[in-house]
């Protein structure tokens, strides 16, 4: 067991998780304890727990409206969606992870720490679509903009979004992936920087926004022209 210093938590994870503080507490000795004999996080993580992992990720709650549904999107050892689920009751969240092992960690860590409004799924996003519906889908290190758009979008509800947890060169991914992401479905796509004030530094979000009513933009879809015609002019 890890020595319970390595993850008390430091003083403004008080403010930020409130009376939710020692349930996020027993996660933190889950992670540095299961977690790391496990290999599912790093033991060079265990001393930034706090700062790096549980407030980074908590503070995207400040975007998930209220009574959502959340698929997140290759939780790994839960990051960010356990923490959703201990701070936020309202939310109903699903832990979408194809590694055996790590969704039988998500399922000690959801069971003991008695988090009735989490699932855990085994199984990879992309084989999700038709499965699993969500207003709001999450992820955090799991895959380029670009692809990750292409497993979440079809999972979103119109008007749902995936927040994609990224790092400094936020700005510059979108920009390199706004196209494949509008072939996948009509969206609106920015970055927000959430937590200011809470963490340091705030946590970077690349926000991406259905906009259509209907399904997935197909490419058969895309090739029909107005009028009853295909792009050849023939009649269909
Ligand atoms: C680097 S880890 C990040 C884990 C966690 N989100 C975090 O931030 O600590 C990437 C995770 O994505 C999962 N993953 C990889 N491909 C996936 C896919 N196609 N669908 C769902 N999850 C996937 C991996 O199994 C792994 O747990």
């Amino acid at each position: 067991m890890t020595s319970g210093a390595d993850t008390a938590p430091p003083e403004r994870a008080s403010a930020l998780f409130g009376g939710a503080l020692p349930v996020v507490t027993r996660y933190a000795e889950l992670l540095a304890d299961a977690g790391v004999e496990r290999g599912l996080i790093g033991p060079r993580e265990v001393p930034r727990l706090w700062e790096r992992h549980l407030m980074n990720c908590a503070v995207v709650e400040e975007v998930i409206p209220q009574g959502a549904e959340v698929i997140d999107i290759g939780s790994g050892a839960g990051l960010p969606g356990v923490v959703l689920g201990i701070l936020r009751p309202d939310l109903r969240i699903v832990l979408l992870e194809p590694l055996l092992r790590r969704t039988v960690f998500l399922r000690e860590c959801v069971e003991l720490l008695g988090l009735e409004n989490v699932t855990v799924r085994r199984g990879r996003a992309e084989e999700a679509k038709g499965e699993l519906q969500a207003d709001v889908v999450t992820a955090r290190a799991v895959a380029p903009l670009a692809r990750l758009g292409g497993w979440a979008l079809p999972l979103l509800r119109p008007g749902g979004s995936l927040l994609a947890l990224k790092g400094e060169q936020a700005e510059a991914e979108l920009e390199e992936s706004r196209a494949e992401l509008m072939k996948q479905r009509p969206c609106v796509a920015d970055v927000i920087r959430v937590g200011s004030g809470k963490v340091d530094p705030a946590t970077t979000v690349v926000r991406v926004t259905v906009t259509s009513k209907g399904d997935q933009v197909t490419p058969s879809r895309r090739q029909r022209a107005p009028g009853g015609r295909n792009k050849r002019g023939r009649k269909r």
